[in-house]
This record gives C-alpha cells, structure tokens and sequence, in this order.
C-alpha cells in the first residue's frame, strides 16, 4: 500500500495516507457527477459529455485525526474505453461500482463489472455499491431492496445516492476511507472496523429517510 508523510501538518493530523480509488460502472451512471459533487460540492446539471479515457481527482479527508489522501480515478463507462481502465484496476485500494436507478441494464450489468473487478483488481480490494439517481424517483427502475439484495449476494456495503443532492455522498467516500486507513494502520487493540455496520449506523444517525 502506498503511504505518504503529511507535509508541514495540521493540528492533529499525524500522517497521510495515499489511498486509489477508483469509479467504475455504465456510461452516463453518474461516476464524474458524484466525484464533482464530492470534490466541489456542486451538480452541473444539463448536457452529457462522456468522460474519455480516464483522470484523477486527489481529496484529503480527515480520519479519527488522520488525513486520508484519496486518489479517485474516474474511468470512462463506455465499452471501448475498457482495456485502458482495466489496466488501472490492478493498483486499486478500492472502488466505487455505481448503477443508475432508473437504468435496468446498468443494474444487471453489475454482475458483469464484478467478474471484471475480480479478473483485474486485487483480491483485497475495498468495493461499494451505489445506486445513484436516487432523487429521481418518479423514473426508478431498480428496487432499492434489490440494489441490497445484489450487494448481500456479494458481500459488498451498499447505499443510494444523488450526484444532485448530494445525498449519501460523503458518506460513502467517508466509509471506503476509514476502512483504507483502518485497514493501513490497524492499532493491535483495536476491533476491526465494520464498514457495513458504520453505514447502517450513520444512515440511522440521519433523520431524514431518504437514505437507502
Ligand atoms: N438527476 C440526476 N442526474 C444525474 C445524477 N448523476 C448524474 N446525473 C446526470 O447523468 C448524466 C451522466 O452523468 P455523468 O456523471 O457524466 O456519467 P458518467 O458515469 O461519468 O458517464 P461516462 O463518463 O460516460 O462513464 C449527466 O447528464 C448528469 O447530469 C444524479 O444523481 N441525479
């Protein structure tokens, strides 16, 4: 695993670890829109540009007092575009399998991103599932119960989220980065972190039931 030593520090943060991650999933799901959101808080709304190729975007996220340095890669959904982004697979800490809920094929296509992720990534790698577009509602295709159920099968955390509202979105990077610094600086005392018990708990945190 790659790590890096803060610069000159902020107070109370005593390292930086470098962590990949990486966005995969249909064309047009939304995987630029969520790192948007997450890196600037904003929804461009309006006209489709598919995303060539592949690009990084770095956002440091504090950790139990620990500056978590994610490298997000964000890859192109379209199928010719995917020999490039498998080979960015490989060096993943994690990634972030996203499905639109008002696409039916982008939801049955993710067992097939799961055979790719399992043929290309490590065998440790962190992976989310997320059912993005939830604020359409009036259009959803896809079941929430079921996004939960495909996830259960796999044994992945899973969560709803909007690009548009932003909902759901710093959680589910906040969940893949303490489970990346857990994983990269374990105190020998401490109990494994549960991811999925960590979201469970911050969703109920919310009072709002718009969480899934
Ligand atoms: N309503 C709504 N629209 C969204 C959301 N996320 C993305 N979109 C829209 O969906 C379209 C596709 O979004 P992108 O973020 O470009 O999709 P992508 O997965 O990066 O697509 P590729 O780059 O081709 O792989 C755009 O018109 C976005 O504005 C969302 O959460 N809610």
């Amino acid at each position: 695993m790659e790590t890096r030593a803060a610069g000159s520090g902020g107070a109370g943060y005593n390292e930086a670890l470098l962590h990949k991650t990486i966005l995969v999933g249909d064309s047009g799901v939304g995987k630029t829109s969520l790192l948007v959101q997450f890196d600037q808080g904003k929804f461009i709304p309006g006209s489709f540009s598919a995303t060539v190729g592949i690009g990084f975007t770095n956002k440091v996220v504090a950790v139990d007092g620990v500056k978590v340095k994610l490298q997000i890669w964000d890859t192109a959904g379209q199928e010719r575009f995917r020999s490039v982004t498998h080979a960015y697979y490989r060096d993943a800490q994690a990634l972030l399998l996203l499905y639109d809920i008002t696409s039916k094929m982008s939801f049955d296509n993710i067992r097939a991103w799961l055979t790719e992720i399992h043929e290309y990534a490590q065998k440790d790698v962190v992976i989310m599932l997320l059912g993005n577009k939830a604020d359409v509602s009036s259009e959803r295709a896809v079941r929430t119960e079921d996004g939960a159920s495909l996830a259960r099968e796999y044994g992945v955390p899973f969560m709803e989220t909007s690009a548009k509202t932003g909902m759901n979105v710093e959680l589910a990077f906040l969940a893949i980065a303490k489970e990346l610094k857990q994983r990269a600086v374990q105190p020998p005392d401490e109990p494994r972190f549960q991811i999925h018990d960590y979201i469970e708990s911050q969703k109920k945190k919310s009072s709002c039931c718009a969480f899934a």
